[in-house]
């Protein structure tokens, strides 16, 4: 097992392997992403290329981008994106650290005034970045103008020592043995640390050699068209971990075998069981909805960038609402999937080399950074209501929230599903989706409307809220789901399984999230067993190609880590080998035998005890 220190140093030196490739072979950015998802060893590179970059792009003008941008793409400098710190995460607005304009030099005084100030989480601070952008409140002539983004050298070129005022450090070991700690998240402290103003990332606004503070004439909206790509970006990784889980799950499902002997025949196939396929498919069908849906957030970014090139900007409180909502759901759901899939391994699955202990501990954290997921569902609900709110007066909801506009039918008409098969039809599960996001938001909508200051009513239907939250993003994978069948899909019988799991992943949502649906009228409990019934017909539709849909993801071996999850279905070779190579295994005897416990078999304990 690595230390720490060996877990980062080879880290750096597979980092340092990727780049030489990267520049060997003229990789394409797109191409060079690919390769470092494929090191499978997260390190301080996703955040130089992830972030830092993007958010010189996003925030810098364009003559900073000029100066910044060639540094930071040949990696002359390598950078981090420091705004979280130790007492302030979500409310941004809060944040401590300062900027304090200095005429006389002509630049900023960065300063940590407090230890809650202290920079705190940002991936490759700890011991790699020679450049962080430092959010602080921006201090001018007296006056407080708020956060803004500043770039700060916190190390040496020469020799990587940290500069003069900068304390800097690893904040310690994470979540697992191996997983996030690859990275190394930082904390950052400022005495009194000089910037030059240039260094004050100003696409949004400046300030003067005389010290005034000037908004630019760029819109602020422009500085969201990362935030969507960086989701988008989140929302395919959701994929990828899923179906990396979902791999091995269905894999070693196909090969355990427990119980249902009848006259000496093997025992049954886990896979097999009603409630394994109930576990597992919904999970299959969910990393494919993912796939999808990424694949639709990829275009919703080029047209999103399309319409803001045009000044056109309608569209950006849907589209952020969306996206957000959409990374919160998909990192929730993807977590949970992993760990579902360990159990659904036995106890196998909570053996390291399964394959599913460090891919759990490693996607965890992907549901706190980039947002909190439940500060980010609230941001979907505040998005809902205003749009509830502003119905009829010739705000039309548009995009994903263009069903809101019929809220009224969807209110009033309930299902008319009368049989199973009903059940499959893509008009029906839209609509029915359509009507749980829409009744459950316009019950928010009520209930804030009749509190005593709006506030206060959003706070009270908070929980409320998050429901029609998770509500609305749902309806939004579904739909998406369905419009990718729309196209022509190559492959015989393709289509045909992806139109399956599209109809497992729609109907195991409405019986798992049953009392929604219940409870807003729009389906009987009569249907809601329709469902169920559906539902398990198409489990047994699924099953005979399951193994095939996984082999799809295409995964190999290697990627995949797993004795369970092997190809060739090795299991129980693969893990009796890796037990044996276990660090604890290369002498029979254990290390230890010899002051603890055989003092115990000789009955010689207090004495050779004293003697230690
Ligand atoms: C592995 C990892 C990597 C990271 N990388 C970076 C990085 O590179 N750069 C960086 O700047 N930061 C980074 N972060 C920090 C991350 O962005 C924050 O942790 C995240 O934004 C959540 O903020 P917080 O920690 O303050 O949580 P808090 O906001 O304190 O959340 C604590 C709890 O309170 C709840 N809560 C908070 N506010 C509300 C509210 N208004 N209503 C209801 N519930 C609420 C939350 O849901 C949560 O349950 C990273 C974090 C992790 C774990």
């Amino acid at each position: 097992m690595q230390t720490r220190s060996e877990l980062l140093k080879d880290t750096f030196r597979k980092a340092a392997h990727a780049w030489e490739l990267i520049n060997k072979l003229h990789f394409t950015e797109e191409e060079a992403r690919c390769l470092r998802k494929h090191i499978d060893q997260p390190s301080y590179a996703d955040l130089h290329w992830g972030v830092f970059i993007p958010a010189i792009k996003g925030q810098a003008t364009d003559a900073q981008q000029k100066k910044w941008l060639p540094l930071a793409y040949s990696q002359a400098i390598i950078g981090c994106y420091a705004q979280t710190e130790l007492g302030h995460g979500s409310n941004v607005q809060r944040l401590e650290t300062t900027a304090t304009f200095e005429p006389s030099t002509d630049g900023f005084i960065v300063n940590t005034p407090t230890i809650a100030a202290t920079k705190w989480w940002p991936g490759g601070l700890g011991k790699v970045s020679t450049h962080a952008i430092v959010h602080a409140r921006l201090l001018t002539n007296g006056k407080d103008y708020g956060i803004h983004a500043f770039i700060v050298q916190i190390r040496s070129l020469e020799d990587h020592q940290p500069l003069p005022g900068i304390t800097v450090a690893d904040i310690g070991t994470k979540f697992g043995s191996r997983a996030y700690n690859s990275v190394d998240n930082g904390l950052l402290r400022f005495n009194n640390v000089h910037i030059p103003r240039e260094n004050m990332l100003m696409r949004l606004a400046t300030v003067t050699k005389e010290g005034k503070y000037v908004h630019s004439n760029v819109p602020t909206q422009l500085a969201y068209g990362a935030m969507v790509n960086v989701r988008k970006s989140i929302v395919m990784d959701a994929s990828y971990s899923l179906a990396r889980a979902v791999t091995i799950a269905v894999r070693y499902s196909a090969v355990r075998r427990q119980f249902g002997v009848q006259d000496g025949q093997p025992e049954m196939q886990v896979l097999d069981y009603m409630t394994q396929q109930s576990r597992l498919f919904p999970l299959l069908a969910t990393a494919y909805a993912y796939r999808f849906l990424g694949q639709w957030m990829s275009s919703l970014y080029s047209d999103t960038m399309a319409c803001f090139e045009n000044n056109d900007f309608s569209t950006l409180p849907e589209v952020h609402a969306c996206t957000a909502g959409l990374k919160s759901i998909a990192t929730s759901t993807t977590a949970d999937g992993i760990e579902e899939c360990r159990k659904l391994c036995g106890g196998h699955g909570y053996l390291t080399s399964s394959g599913l202990p460090d891919l759990f501990a490693v996607y965890v954290p992907s549901c706190t950074y980039e947002g909190d997921n439940v500060i980010l569902l609230l941001q979907v609900a505040r998005y809902l209501m205003k749009t509830l709110k502003f119905l009829g007066s010739g705000k039309e909801p548009s995009g994903t929230a263009a069903y809101l506009s019929n809220v009224t039918e969807l209110v009033s008409k309930n299902c008319e599903v009368a049989k199973e098969s009903d059940w499959i039809s893509p008009k029906t599960l839209r609509y029915a989706f359509e009507a749980r996001s829409a009744r459950l938001a316009l019950k928010c909508a009520t209930q804030i409307a009749a509190a005593s200051t709006q506030d206060e009513g959003f706070s009270e239907a908070s929980c409320e809220l998050l429901g029609a939250s998770r509500a609305h993003c749902e309806l939004i994978i579904v739909t998406r789901f369905m419009g990718a069948l729309e196209r022509e899909i190559p492959g015989r019988g393709v289509k045909n399984q992806l139109q399956i799991l599209c109809n497992i992943y729609a109907l195991s949502l409405v019986t798992t999230r049953a009392g929604d649906f219940l409870m807003t009228g729009y389906l009987s409990p009569e249907q809601v067993e329709l469902a169920k019934s559906q539902l398990r017909d198409l489990f047994k539709k699924v099953r005979h190609n399951a193994v095939s849909l996984v082999d799809a993801f295409d995964y190999t071996d290697f990627y995949l880590g797993s004795s369970l999850g092997r190809y060739d279905g090795n299991v129980y070779e693969s893990l009796y080998n890796e037990a044996l190579k276990d660090p604890t295994n290369a002498s029979a005897v254990t290390e230890g035998y010899t002051e603890f416990i055989r003092p115990i078999l000789k009955q010689q304990l207090g004495t050779s005890m004293s003697r230690l």
